[in-house]
């Protein structure tokens, strides 16, 4: 389920003709992504052309006032021919607009499917395309501040409390409690830095085969540090779902496959087991909060913060490892 706003047919017609696309021919509202609205738009130009569009209406979850930088990142990385989708802008050019107080942007669609088991050769096209991402945003000129960093994950592990966590799991608050300071203090502070995705799971990578189509759903976008952009990718990708498993092959070729583009510094390297735990519990830290808070008739279903907790024990145990070393 994501639509969460009914638009009817009047509403949504209204809404294309602010845009120079065509006629609206149809449009389905697509039930995969749980923060905010989603259409799947059909249009037919001027030459008969059938064309496909995203519309997403923007719920309470994202700032509107955060929506320049989300969008001009879009058509900056596009611009460098990263598989990323172009925002279409409206005829008076703004790249988003506002309907009845919800603001909305229409976005080019891109094939492709997402992978809910990665192949060694997906994983490294992933990685490669998470170097080019950083690569074309070095020169980006907007920053933002990651909202969802070491004091979001505090406050957020804080309102589950010591009880709420051990509610979940009756190991995971010692967990917690021994990790979170732990890495608060091992945070490095000499690493480069730049815009960062910050959530590039296998939901929000489209694919075709081996071959990255679209990188998708940049609304946790920010400026951080960036090999922490890797950790929080090989937090999603190297594990099966419930993160029982790690998957060494898929490791290997993510930092391959991100390596052959940008190449990293040795430190950091070295910085990645404790950024890996930083993005493991990055995931606990909001999966708890809304276990914990998601009313039991909500039309989502939160998601298990122990299979986070999982790999968060397992990078702690794997620490001195070598598990990044190619
Ligand atoms: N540019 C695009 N091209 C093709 N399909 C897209 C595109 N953008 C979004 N989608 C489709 O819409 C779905 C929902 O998009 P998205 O993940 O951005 O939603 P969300 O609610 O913002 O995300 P989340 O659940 O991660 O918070 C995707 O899973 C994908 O199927
Ligand atoms: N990717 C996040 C959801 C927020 O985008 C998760 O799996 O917990």
């Amino acid at each position: 389920m994501a639509v969460y706003t009914r638009l009817g047919s009047e509403d949504m017609a209204g809404i294309i003709a602010a845009f120079d696309v065509g006629t609206l021919v149809s449009a389905k509202g697509i039930a995969e992504g749980v923060s905010n609205s989603n259409w799947l738009i059909e249009t037919q130009d001027t030459n008969g052309e059938a064309r496909r569009f995203i519309l997403t209406m923007y719920e309470t979850r994202t700032d509107i006032s955060d929506l320049p930088f989300f969008l001009g990142l879009l058509d900056h990385l596009a611009a460098k021919q990263c598989p990323v989708p172009r925002t279409i802008h409206d005829r008076d050019g703004a790249s988003y607009r506002l309907h009845e107080g919800k603001a909305l942007a229409l976005i080019e669609f891109l094939p492709g499917v997402s992978v809910s088991e990665p192949t060694a050769g997906q994983a490294r096209a992933v990685g490669a395309a998470l170097a080019q991402v950083h690569l074309a945003a070095a020169d980006f000129p907007d920053a933002r501040e990651n909202s969802m960093g070491l004091k979001a994950w505090q406050e957020l592990l804080g309102a589950c409390g010591h009880d709420g966590l051990e509610s979940i799991d009756p190991d995971l608050a010692r967990l917690v409690e021994h990790e979170l300071p732990l890495i608060a203090s091992h945070w490095p502070s000499n690493l480069p830095r730049g815009v960062i995705h910050a959530d590039l799971f296998p939901d929000n990578v489209l694919m075709l085969g081996d071959k990255v189509t679209g990188l998708i759903d940049f609304y946790f976008a920010c400026t951080d540090v960036t090999a922490y952009d890797i950790a929080v990718t090989h937090a999603a990708w190297c594990f099966n779902a419930d993160g029982t498993h790690f998957q060494p092959e898929l490791s290997g070729a993510l930092l391959e496959g991100y390596e052959a583009v940008r190449p990293l510094l040795p430190e950091e390297r070295a910085a990645l087991p404790i950024l890996a735990r930083a993005a493991a519990m990055r995931f606990l830290a909001t999966r708890a909060y809304d276990l914990m808070n998601t009313p039991d008739d909500a039309l989502v279903t939160p998601k298990d913060p122990m299979a986070f907790a999982r790999r968060l024990q397992f990078y702690a145990d794997a620490a001195n490892e070598g598990i990044f070393v190619r």
